[in-house]
């Protein structure tokens, strides 16, 4: 890979004796991983699971398939190595309320949903509305309990939500320096000037976040660029801006201390982490975690109501006792002909621009309901009445939007499709045929190994 004079020039000075092993790194395959998902029931998906990746539970290096039923169900996800390890730094305890600022595509809100083990409130934000449609599908996927997915600049952010999060992450955009060998056109748009105008926007949403922070809470940014512009410089700046100081971050071998002299000096930056190709199997990332030493009282919100009125309600309450066993909703909330579960702590989403206020639960039609495909994702097969289980080949026809045949002598109804106990969505059986629910977004063709 040809990478710029210049950024070749600077981390030569800056890493001295360390740069050959930091150059040979970009001549390297780039490293793959991907987690298994603890908040599905356990499954056997036949993945390889002999590398696992420090200090991240549920973590493995390797590639999985995109197109298997083990990701489509969403027992996987596929993310890189040490993108993990942001997640694991915010550490959010299950009942907290958690923001993901910068969220798409949703490796991390996925990891933070499973470490909330789906308790507490997940607000996951985008500000490029055709990523956020991908940080809807992921979540809709990893069965994410009622997440609140916005897509909205996070200045209009914060006066939704003041003083409001335990733990916040920005995961923000940045110059990718430490992508550049898994995204070479990255190096074209890069130029000595590159990071710090990355800075400025840094700032920016760092602005907006500290203020949604409740006092005492918790702040982790993180970046994938080597750049110290965006990486101890920021913190050095939220440090002498705001009542912040740093938490040190748990490092195991291949991992390294942030560098003070590449900012104001400051002995603290060191409990910043860096992780660098030559000595971590994975990208270049910086990780930062802050702890609020702001008091102050929390402020109160005029908290979202339900809109759905008795007749509704009552075809859902009738969907459940047909269909389904031991399932709890949260509040419902009715966009259009869509049924959601929400959590009742959001603010009122009144101006907000919302892509997905909770749990999709189904599409109210006359005297009945489809129930949804994230509905799907977040039940387990003894939540419901009829499971069928399907072949692989079954599988491949229903993620391609087919119908199947299935027993004849099948009741009629609304049954889970489980491919080897994994649900993978809803079909509807008539007279030994399976009609698919398959979202007409989300199909795709297997091909032929
Ligand atoms: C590093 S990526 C996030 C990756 C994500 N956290 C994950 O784990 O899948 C940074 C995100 O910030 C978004 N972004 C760009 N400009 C932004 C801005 N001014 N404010 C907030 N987010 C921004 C980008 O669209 C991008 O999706």
């Amino acid at each position: 890979m040809e990478l710029p004079t210049q950024f070749k020039a600077k981390y030569q000075r800056l890493l001295g004796a360390q740069f050959p092993a930091f150059l040979q790194s970009f001549a390297e395959a780039p490293q793959h991983g991907f987690r298994l998902n603890p908040l599905k029931p356990p499954a056997h998906p036949a993945i390889d699971q002999s590398r696992p990746i420090s200090n991240v539970p549920n973590g493995y290096y390797g590639k999985v398939d995109g197109k298997s039923p083990a990701h489509q169900s969403g027992y996987v996800y596929s993310q890189e190595p040490s993108a993990m390890l942001v997640a694991e730094a915010v550490a959010p305890a299950p009942g907290e309320r958690v923001l993901d600022l910068c969220a798409a595509p949703g490796g991390k809100s996925t990891q933070l949903a499973a470490l909330m083990q789906n308790q507490g409130l997940l607000v996951a934000n985008e500000i490029d509305r055709g990523r956020a449609k991908v940080l809807v599908e992921n979540l809709e996927r990893f069965g994410v309990w009622n997440p609140l997915i916005l897509n909205e600049r996070p200045d209009r952010l914060s006066p939704a939500f003041p003083a409001y999060f335990d733990k916040i992450l920005v995961d923000a955009p940045c110059s990718g320096e430490g992508m550049f060998r898994k995204n070479p056109s990255a190096t074209t748009y890069w130029d000595a000037d590159y990071p710090a105008a990355c800075a400025v926007r840094q700032r920016e949403i760092l602005q907006a976040a500290v203020k949604m922070l409740k006092p005492g809470g918790q702040l982790v940014y993180s970046t994938c660029t080597f750049a110290p512009e965006e990486d101890e410089q920021i913190i050095a700046w939220l440090l002498d801006q705001y009542p912040l100081e740093l938490v040190a971050l748990d490092k195991s071998a291949g991992m390294s201390d942030g560098r003070p002299e590449w900012a104001d000096g400051n002995p603290e930056l060191q409990r910043t982490l860096r992780l660098f190709p030559q000595s971590f199997a994975g990208d270049g990332h910086f990780i930062a975690k802050l702890q609020s030493t702001a008091t102050g009282k929390p402020v109160k919100i005029r908290g979202q109501r339900s809109n759905v009125g008795g007749a509704d309600r009552k075809e859902w309450q009738q969907f459940v006792a047909q269909n389904l066993t031991d399932f709890k909703a949260g509040s419902l909330l009715q966009f259009g002909e869509q049924l959601y579960s929400f959590n009742p702590e959001i603010p009122d989403l009144q101006g907000l621009r919302v892509m997905l206020p909770g749990t999709p639960l189904g599409t109210l039609k006359k005297h009945r309901i489809e129930p949804s495909y994230g509905l799907a994702m977040v039940l387990r097969p003894e939540q419901v009445q009829r499971t069928l289980p399907i072949s692989y080949e079954q599988w491949q026809r229903y993620v391609h939007g087919d119908i199947f045949n299935t027993d004849a002598e099948l009741p009629k109804g609304w049954y889970l499709l489980l491919y080897q106990q994994m649900p993978v969505g809803f079909g509807k059986v008539v007279n030994g045929t399976v009609k698919n629910f398959f979202p007409k977004g989300l199909r795709f063709q297997v091909e032929k190994g």
